[in-house]
């Protein structure tokens, strides 16, 4: 006899509600993200530890999820979530939910009840780890320090960041956040990634870091920053040659690890203004052909090559990573790191862990920096980290705005 389950017609944010239950009673890793200008919601969940050691080799890696703090500790690894279970979510069309789908458990917890298995959740994710907002005058420092330094010749640029402490509105729907940070910024690489490993992170990057689909390899240089303003920022924006500078760096920075593999045939698209949330920034966008370049393994070199770029460490690397040691108060663990799907549906997309927001107990720790060149004004630099905060932080505040 044919036995046919049946079929519930569910909201996207009761998808993401089930889903959410499933991995927190399960105590399961997960990495819910949305590419830019897709309507795709992707999912996977592993229950196994996720730390492995070694360099990344990408091709050899099955279908999973990377996630790559700004710095190696000791030795190199990397965090990696397989797709065990791997889901995908339209958000143009209703969710058709199968009656046997693993989501579906005997009793659905009441959105007050979930929230509660949430927050305990990720409050034991984040047991022991110590996070503290760096204050103003302690950032205006770095940055002033960065630009003696730069007139001084050690360096050319650096990308001081700071840590921004913020109470999480205690009716935090992450479902809804997550839906919400889709809608607000299509352009953006939607994320939301939880484990005891790493702890919980939500954000909205801008910054692909490398992607991988066919033949066709694909990076970016993002830089310079100010804030959309008028009815067509795209057109009227103009830039100052500090911020023109700043990202030409970036483009540099990428040419030269090109040209360290020898890699000469390569389109550069750009500089173009980009809107990402409320800010401009200027970018450009390098596309390699795989095949004609004879460089299978590409993704994988250039990762290497390039993390951290000079758009989150500076240049020289080696010099503005020692000047960011020194005298960074905290560690920045995921953020300013790499994260996104591998070998998934054929495809990876790495992207740079920007705009985002590390949630441990009853707060949100936004994290951000600013690139700083010999024509920085402190103030200014904080400035733009403020508003940097804001594109995720207004999510999590009190009113939820
Ligand atoms: C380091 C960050 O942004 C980078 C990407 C774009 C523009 C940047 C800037 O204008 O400084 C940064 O290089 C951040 O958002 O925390």
């Amino acid at each position: 006899m044919e036995t046919t389950s049946s079929i519930k017609a569910i909201t996207h944010e009761s998808y993401l509600d089930l889903m959410l239950q499933y991995a927190f009673q399960e105590g399961f890793n997960f990495a819910v993200w949305r590419k830019p200008k897709s309507n795709q919601v992707e999912i996977i969940i592993d229950s196994e530890p996720v730390l492995r050691q070694g360099m990344p080799q990408l091709k050899e890696l099955p279908a999973g999820f990377i996630a790559h703090n700004f710095e190696d500790g000791t030795s190199p690894s990397y965090f990696f979530l397989e797709a065990k279970e791997y889901y995908s979510l339209d958000l143009g069309t209703p969710v058709e939910l199968e009656e046997n789908h693993p989501f579906v458990e005997n009793t659905t917890l009441s959105k007050t009840e979930l929230q509660k298995l949430v927050r305990e959740g990720i409050k034991k994710a984040s047991k022991g780890l110590q996070v503290q907002e760096t204050s103003k005058e302690d950032f205006i420092d770095q940055v002033q320090k960065g630009i003696d330094q730069i007139n001084g010749g050690k360096l050319i640029k650096v990308v001081p960041a700071k840590i921004k402490k913020q109470e999480l509105n205690e009716n935090l729907d992450l479902s809804q956040t997550f839906l919400k940070l889709c809608e607000s910024y299509p352009n953006a690489f939607i994320n939301f990634v939880h484990s005891p490993a790493f702890g919980t992170w939500m954000g909205a990057s801008p910054e692909v870091l490398i992607k991988t689909e066919g033949n066709t390899f694909s990076t970016m240089s993002l830089a310079g920053t100010q804030k959309a303003i008028g009815d067509n920022p795209l057109k009227t924006a103009a830039w100052t040659q500090k911020e023109i500078e700043e990202q030409a760096l970036v483009s540099r920075y990428i040419v030269n690890s090109f040209k360290k593999i020898r890699l000469r045939e390569y389109e550069e698209k750009g500089p173009k203004t980009v809107l990402a949330g409320n800010l401009l920034h200027l970018r450009s966008d390098f596309i390699v052909d795989m095949e004609t370049t004879n460089f299978p393994q590409l993704g994988s070199t250039m990762l290497e090559l390039l993390h951290p770029t000079s758009a989150v460490c500076g240049m020289p690397r080696q010099a503005a990573l020692d000047f960011i040691s020194a005298n960074e108060r905290f560690e920045r663990t995921l953020f300013a790191g790499y994260f996104g799907p591998v070998n998934v549906q054929d495809a990876t997309s790495v992207f740079v862990n920007l705009r985002t927001a590390q949630l441990m107990g009853d707060h949100a720790y936004l994290y951000a920096g600013a690139g700083i060149t010999e024509d920085s004004i402190a103030e200014k630099e904080w400035e733009e980290t403020e508003m940097k905060c804001d594109i995720i932080g207004r999510f999590f505040t009190k009113e939820n705005k």
